[in-house]
């Protein structure tokens, strides 16, 4: 599936917030959204979901203008993990996952074998199957993260769109879910701020600055000190670690 924007951009009365963003992410491709707090990038990422309707631009799955789907129609084809994703309380994880799958049978029809499968490896695939049957509400931040993302995979949609995916996961479940999103066969956008596990783990990087795309490509081309300092604001030092990755550090900020 190849997402393509074509001069979007989005806002509310008297603020425009992503000011015409042209990106396109190829099939299969895992592409990194980086930039500062504010900088459009979640904005950016509904418009790309349809949850919100550009005032210019956009927005083509293997060239079908996103604006002609139906709701169902974009949950067959992309999932999408905010930020803050929340859900009714009283379900249980499993049932929470099983939510992914509700595009893809009728109004009339329960769940089948082949739903509660999918349920399965999904659960699996996160780590998860003890708590199947746990109520949500009792998950910690991230166990629901996780839950979500789930929920996300069992909808087998051909394009992946993740917010901060890893903001509540300790350091072995950021490893498993950026391993998960480069290596799946779907068309991963992901919103990041480690910009060291975006490096590792994205085909390349797409950074952000006041609603607009000012780089976009392999991290080692836009993880430059002075573009850092230019966005983030920051004196950043790149190097590469023991393993080879890309590391990024950073001196005290100076005011
Ligand atoms: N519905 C809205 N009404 C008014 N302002 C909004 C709305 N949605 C977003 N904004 C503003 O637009 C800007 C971009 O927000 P957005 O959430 O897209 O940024 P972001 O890059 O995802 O930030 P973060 O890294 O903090 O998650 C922010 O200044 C935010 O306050």
């Amino acid at each position: 599936m190849r997402i393509q924007v074509e001069h979007l951009s989005w806002g509310v009365p008297g603020k425009t917030i992503v000011n015409g963003v042209d990106l396109v992410v190829g099939d299969g491709e895992t592409v990194g959204l980086i930039g500062p707090n504010g900088s459009g990038k979640s904005s950016l990422l509904r418009c790309i979901a349809g949850l919100r309707t550009p005032t210019g631009g956009v927005v083509r799955y293997d060239g079908a203008d996103i604006a002609s789907w139906s709701a169902r129609e974009k949950a067959r084809q992309l999932a999408f993990v905010e930020q803050t994703a929340d859900t009714d309380s009283d379900l249980r994880v499993s049932e929470v996952v099983m939510l992914g799958r509700t595009a893809h049978r009728s109004r009339w029809r329960g769940p089948d074998a082949a739903d509660h499968e999918v349920v399965a490896a999904a659960l699996d695939r996160l780590g998860l199957t003890a708590l199947a049957d746990r109520p949500w509400k009792q998950l910690s931040g991230g166990e629901r993260q996780r839950t979500h993302l789930a929920r996300a995979l069992a909808q087998r949609t051909s394009a992946l769109l993740l917010d901060e995916p890893t903001n509540h996961l300790d350091v072995r479940h950021q490893l498993e879910l950026m391993e998960l999103a480069s290596s799946t066969p779907q068309t991963v956008v992901v919103a990041l701020h480690d910009l060291a596990l975006a490096a590792r783990y994205c085909d390349r990087l797409v950074l952000m600055h006041g609603g607009t795309v000012v780089a976009d490509g392999p991290a080692a081309d836009v993880l430059t000190a002075p573009l850092l300092r230019a966005v983030f604001d920051v004196e950043a030092e790149i190097g590469r670690d023991s393993l080879g990755h890309l590391a990024v550090g950073y001196r005290e900020p100076v005011r």
